[in-house]
Order: C-alpha cells, then structure tokens, then sequence
C-alpha cells in the first residue's frame, strides 16, 4: 500500500508534440494519499484511461515521474508494481474453475501455503458474495459474476499497493451497477486499499469516491469533494460537467463601475473585482447553478427583469427558462412552487454567484 505522487507528469502519444493539445496528458502534479476510495471523472478522449495505464505501468510517462511513497517507479514494469486493475471487460481464465481464479495471483506471488492460499480465497469470495460459485468454470459466470472475478484477482493479493478501475461496470446490467458499486465501498472500507475509479459518471463517481479528480483536456482541474465539486467549480469546465442541468454562465463586461450584463450592473465582492481588473483579461464569466438562482416578480436591485420561455417538469423538481437579455438562464426549483407566467424576475444570491476569469475560479482572500 503506498501513497502515489504524480510529479510533473505529462504525456505525448505523438513522437513530436508540438503543442498542447498533442497530449494526452498535460503537466500535473498530483498525490492519491494511502487508503482513499476517489473516482478520476471526465468525458470521454480527457485522459483517464492513459494516466490510469501510465500508474500501473502500461504506459511510460513522456515527462515527470510516478512515485509510490516517495519511490521513482517509471522504469518499473507493471507486474513489479503491485497494481491491481481492473479493465472494463473481464479479465480472467475462462477454463479456470473461480477458485482457481482467485488463487491464481496468489500461488504465483509464491510463499503461502495451501491453508493461507484457502483463507484469504475465501475471505474475498465471502466479500463478492462468490462464495457458492467457487467450483464453476469461469466461463459459466454471467457477465457481473466474472467482474467480480477479476476484481477478487486484485483483491486477493496483500502486496497490492492500489487498485484501478477503469469504467469497470460498463458491462453490468443497470440494476446490477448499484450493488457493486456498493460492494466496491464496502470492500474499500475492509481491504484499506486506495482506489482509483475512473468513470464518465457523476453519479457513479460520487456514489463511490470520497473525492473526485474532474478531468478536462488532459489536466486535473478540480480534486475536492462531491459537494465541494458542487458548490464550489474551480474551473468553469467543472460547473458545466457537474449538475443537472450543469451551471449557468453569463459573458458580462468591465466597466468602470463593475462587471455588466444586459445593461445591468451585477454586484460581486470588492476583492474579487480588484483580483478581475488586475488579470487584464477579458474572458470574464459568472457562473451560478439552477438550483441557487431565485425566481421572483419583484424587480429591484439585485432583481433581474427575465421572460419565461419553458417549465420542464421532471417529477420531483421544475426547470424553469428564463430568458435574461442574450442567455437562458435555467432555474431549478421544487415541483410544487407555482412559476411566474410570463413577466418574472431573478436574483443571484451571494456566495452561490462565482467569478471565472479566463475559465478559473476567482474568489477573496479569507481571513
Ligand atoms: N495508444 C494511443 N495512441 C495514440 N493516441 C492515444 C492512444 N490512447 C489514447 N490516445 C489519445 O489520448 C487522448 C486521451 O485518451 P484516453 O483514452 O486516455 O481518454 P479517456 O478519458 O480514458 O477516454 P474514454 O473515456 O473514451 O476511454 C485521446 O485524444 C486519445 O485519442
């Protein structure tokens, strides 16, 4: 078991990269502490799957170096490395009765007996619920029994210093992901393993992870909490991909007297203006989710006169368009509140209106 640093890390699958965006991974440093269960999210082509291969070793880094516990690994091969992964199809030998399966990794490490062999079979057998299974051919299996199969192989092993997960549910029937999903936190809470789930999920990855590594365009851009990722977008890319629907954006204008929209001056904190002017950019966005927009009739300061063009119910919650100047902005808000006909008004309640400039989160100093 290890923590793992990430120093410097970048990678080119092109022998020549002549810019950013001939990499799949671009300069990051980043540490998965010891023992944490965290999901790698992102959309598809964001590199989730090379920097999961460049850990385990399939892969070998352009740039920077993979430590475990302080420990260069780059010219470690994969079978040194102790890494458990688990791929999205099955990976296991389909003549091999289950136990043998699980046993495998085990009696190839070498140096346990039969009796230590059995035990620590059983143990994870018991875990997966594999435990009536063990005598099958593997190739019997359904699909979800074989998965957990290969996920037994990395689990079995004590020397293991972590396991991956690349998208390893995508094979499991719906109704099936939920139990395993809940079964991989189980066995994290007992094996005290780090974790590392990559999925395109939000609801997967915050369903399993303590924390969240949102990935965009080969960079880590936020690594926080479900909630944080919520409630706190480092990265406008962040409040797009995170939310249902994702978090609205509004392009407003520097004047002298503060940021501007449709003609109306949108209030933000003193600092964060000051932090604004300074970066001399003009790539100024606020963001704020549907759910912390306020849908009202009074017009006022701080109240923004909108039109309402379209009410989506969807069962326990409405989506409420509103059309402010040159945007849409969408309101989330309880099935049971009534909607303004027409003629509305919105407001942008103070911590929950964030600043982005040039896509990154601006925010004041605490004290
Ligand atoms: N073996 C390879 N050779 C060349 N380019 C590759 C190779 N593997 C991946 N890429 C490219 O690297 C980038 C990152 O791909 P990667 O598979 O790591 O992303 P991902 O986030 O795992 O995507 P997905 O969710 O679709 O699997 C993509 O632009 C992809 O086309």
């Amino acid at each position: 078991m290890a923590e793992i640093t990430l120093k410097t890390l970048a990678h080119s699958y092109s022998k020549k990269p002549s810019g950013p965006e001939d990499y799949a991974i671009r300069k990051m440093e980043h540490v998965w502490a010891q023992g944490g269960a965290y999901a790698l999210l992102g959309p598809s082509g964001c590199g989730k799957s090379t920097l999961l291969n460049i850990i385990s070793g399939l892969v070998t880094p352009s740039e920077g170096d993979v430590l475990f516990d302080g420990k260069r690994m780059n010219e470690l091969p994969p079978e040194k490395r102790n890494i458990a992964q688990v791929f999205q199809f099955p990976v296991i030998y389909d003549t091999m009765t289950v136990y043998d399966n699980l046993a495998f990794p085990l009696r190839n490490q070498g140096g346990l007996s039969k009796d230590q062999i059995r035990e620590k079979v059983n143990e994870v057998a018991d875990v997966l619920e594999l435990s009536g299974e063990l005598t099958r051919k593997a190739k019997n299996l359904s699909a979800d029994q074989k998965q957990k199969v290969s996920m037994g192989r990395g689990l079995v092993r004590e020397d293991v210093t972590a396991i991956l997960f690349d998208e390893p549910l995508t094979v499991i029937d719906p109704q099936l992901k939920w139990r395993l999903r809940r079964k991989l936190k189980q066995i994290h809470e007992r094996f005290d393993i780090t974790m590392v789930y990559v999925t395109h999920d939000q609801l997967e990855a915050s369903t399993f992870a303590d924390k969240i590594a949102l990935m965009y365009e080969g960079q880590i851009v936020q690594f926080g909490t479900p909630q944080e990722l919520f409630e706190r977008p480092a990265h406008t890319f962040v409040g797009y991909f995170i939310g249902s629907p994702g978090m609205n954006f509004l392009e407003p204008r520097l004047t002298d007297e503060g940021l501007l929209f449709n003609g109306k001056h949108i209030p933000v904190n003193e600092q964060v203006l000051e932090k604004v002017r300074r970066s001399g950019s003009d790539n100024i966005k606020l963001g704020i989710r549907p759910e912390f927009v306020t849908l009202g009739t009074d017009i006022g300061e701080q109240h923004y006169e909108v039109t309402v063009t379209d009410v989506e119910d969807l069962g326990t919650y409405q989506i409420v368009d509103v059309e402010f100047g040159p945007v849409t902005v969408k309101v989330r808000i309880p099935e049971d509140r009534p909607v303004p006909r027409k003629a509305a008004s919105i407001g942008f309640p103070d911590p929950w209106l964030k600043v982005y400039v040039d896509e990154r989160l601006v925010e004041a100093e605490h004290e």
